[in-house]
């Protein structure tokens, strides 16, 4: 069973799957039931209800496996669930393809950069709304893509010639102009120095503030945590540990024991 718990000892309310299906707008933008990822005989995530409100910026954290990258991929539709439902916006969306999901506002930028060397930061910027927009309307778009990246004057730098942190900015530029809804990122400042870091932290809020788009954050480091999370969701052995804000999470003993300074 799932230990889920609300850190700071408030009420955990979650809307039940009934409610959901309704396709009545709420202010949960998407949440999980009974998650389950199984590889072979392996359980990766097992009876996972995790919840993300329209507009929130989640960071989820725990021990290398826990599950976490797992947990985004199922939600992306990277991953077919093994068992258990994915709402998101009301709608059950369990079994969409990636792009369906794409299309209803769900995006992600996974942990190693994909950009492409050989193309500019302006062809990076166009590749992913290449088939959703034409026209002005593309045009426009990237121009966002650019800003969201914060590599204005960068347009027509080859992307090889980017540092390792302004790739990450262009990768979270490219996600943003998709204009998702809920944004998922994996681990998007590992192996950057303070400065890149900083960086990241600023696109991450501004987006979000800005632009009302959601995240979920994948981060070890609990500095950034701390930086620009409102919520945190701590993973442990595929099951929800703990929920709660930063300053409960870090205080929490358990949590301690398991992660932040333990096993990890
Ligand atoms: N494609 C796969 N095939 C088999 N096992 C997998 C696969 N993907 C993940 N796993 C296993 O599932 C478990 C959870 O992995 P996952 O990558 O989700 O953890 P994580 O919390 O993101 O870890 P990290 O912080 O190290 O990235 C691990 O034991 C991993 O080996």
């Amino acid at each position: 069973m799932s230990t889920n718990q609300d850190a700071s000892g408030g009420p955990n309310v979650r809307q039940t799957a009934a409610e959901l299906a309704t396709g009545d707008r709420t202010d949960t933008l998407l949440q999980t039931e009974d998650l389950r990822k199984e590889f072979g005989g392996f359980t990766a995530t097992d009876e996972v209800d995790f919840s993300v409100a329209e507009g929130e910026l989640r960071c989820l954290i725990g021990p290398n496996g826990a599950g976490k990258s797992t947990l985004l991929n199922l939600v992306t539709g990277t991953y077919d669930a093994s068992g258990g439902s994915i709402y998101y916006d009301g709608h059950d969306v369990t079994d969409l393809d990636p792009h369906q999901r794409v299309r209803k506002g769900i995006s992600m930028k996974f942990q190693v950069p994909s950009v492409y060397g050989d193309l500019t930061v302006r062809e990076n910027a166009r590749l992913p709304i290449q088939r959703f927009a034409d026209g002005d309307e593309r045009r426009r778009r990237v121009d966002d893509a650019i800003e969201a990246a914060g590599l204005a004057g960068y347009e027509h730098v080859d992307a090889s010639q980017l540092s390792h942190g302004q790739q990450q900015q262009l990768e979270i530029g490219m996600a943003a102009a998709l204009e998702p809804d809920l944004l998922l990122l994996d681990e998007p400042v590992a192996g950057l120095d303070v400065a890149e870091r900083e960086a990241i932290a600023e696109r991450v809020t501004r987006l979000n503030e800005a632009e009302g788009i959601a995240f979920v954050v994948i981060e070890h480091d609990t500095e950034f945590v701390a930086n620009i999370a409102d919520e945190v969701t701590v993973l442990h052995n595929g099951e929800i540990f703990r929920e709660g804000p930063i300053e409960a999470i870090e205080s929490d003993p358990e949590v301690q024991r398991i992660y932040l300074g333990g096993e990890h």
